[in-house]
């Protein structure tokens, strides 16, 4: 089968869990407070409090109260656009200053250069912002690897487990679902892209029960 695209999830697919849960969410947590604070006035930093206010429907919700609803997210890892979004704000300072750098499986690193040089376009679907996406693609273990991509979607056009979000990206994509792959290690996520008609591979990267979809352990087994 040769697809017209492939989707894949980042945390647990391209990217080792503990990099984001062991790297990313602490480096977010110790500065978020700071940052928001410092930064309230810009912008893209006012939108995104605005949106917290909007998901808290406390429209009057003052900065400090806005700060605690991020780190109730923040710790309890719930996929909420507007504390994804202001990660991936802070977490760019930290790339740009060498804190770290992306991580990406070899495997995966790979065959996405390979798929790409057969000339299937490749896409991310993360809760991960797209600007956090772009970073972690930009400034990874194996350099530069962004002009791998085609295009990043994220939470703004739905939930990963929402069947509505993959018929989103279908009709961005405009392609037949069949011909559409979407690689995640996260079965409710699998479903929703399969009940959309996208084909599916789960990732097994390290001790996850299998599924009745496609399994692999790395991207070598991906048959594309
Ligand atoms: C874009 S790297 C940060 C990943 C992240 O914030 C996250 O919540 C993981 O989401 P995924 O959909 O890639 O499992
Ligand atoms: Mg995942």
């Amino acid at each position: 089968m040769t697809y017209s695209a492939i989707i894949t999830d980042i945390e647990g697919t391209t990217t080792r869990i503990s990099f984001v849960t062991e790297v990313l969410f602490p480096y977010a947590r110790l500065h978020l407070a700071a940052f928001v604070r410092q930064h309230q006035q810009q912008p893209a930093v006012l939108a995104e409090l605005t949106a917290v206010r909007e998901q808290l429907q406390q429209p009057e919700a003052d900065i400090e109260q806005c700060i605690s609803a991020l780190l109730f997210w923040l710790d309890a890892d719930q996929k909420i656009t507007p504390l994804k979004s202001l990660q991936g704000m802070i977490w760019q300072e930290g790339y740009q200053q060498g804190h770290f750098t992306g991580h990406l499986y070899p495997d995966a690193v790979a065959q996405l250069q390979t798929w790409q040089q057969r000339g299937i376009p490749l896409y991310i679907y993360s809760s991960g912002s797209v600007t956090a996406q772009q970073l972690l693609f930009k400034y990874s273990d194996a350099g530069d690897l962004t002009p791998l991509l085609s295009g990043y979607f994220d939470t703004r056009i739905g939930g990963k487990r929402d069947l509505a979000s993959y018929q989103a990206i279908l009709k961005q994509l405009q392609l037949p679902p069949a011909q559409v792959l979407f690689l995640s290690d996260v079965v409710a996520e699998l479903d929703a892209a399969r009940q959309a008609g996208m084909a599916t591979v789960q990732l097994i990267r390290e001790q996850q029960a299998a599924s009745d979809h496609p399994v692999a352990e790395n991207f070598y087994q991906i048959e594309v």
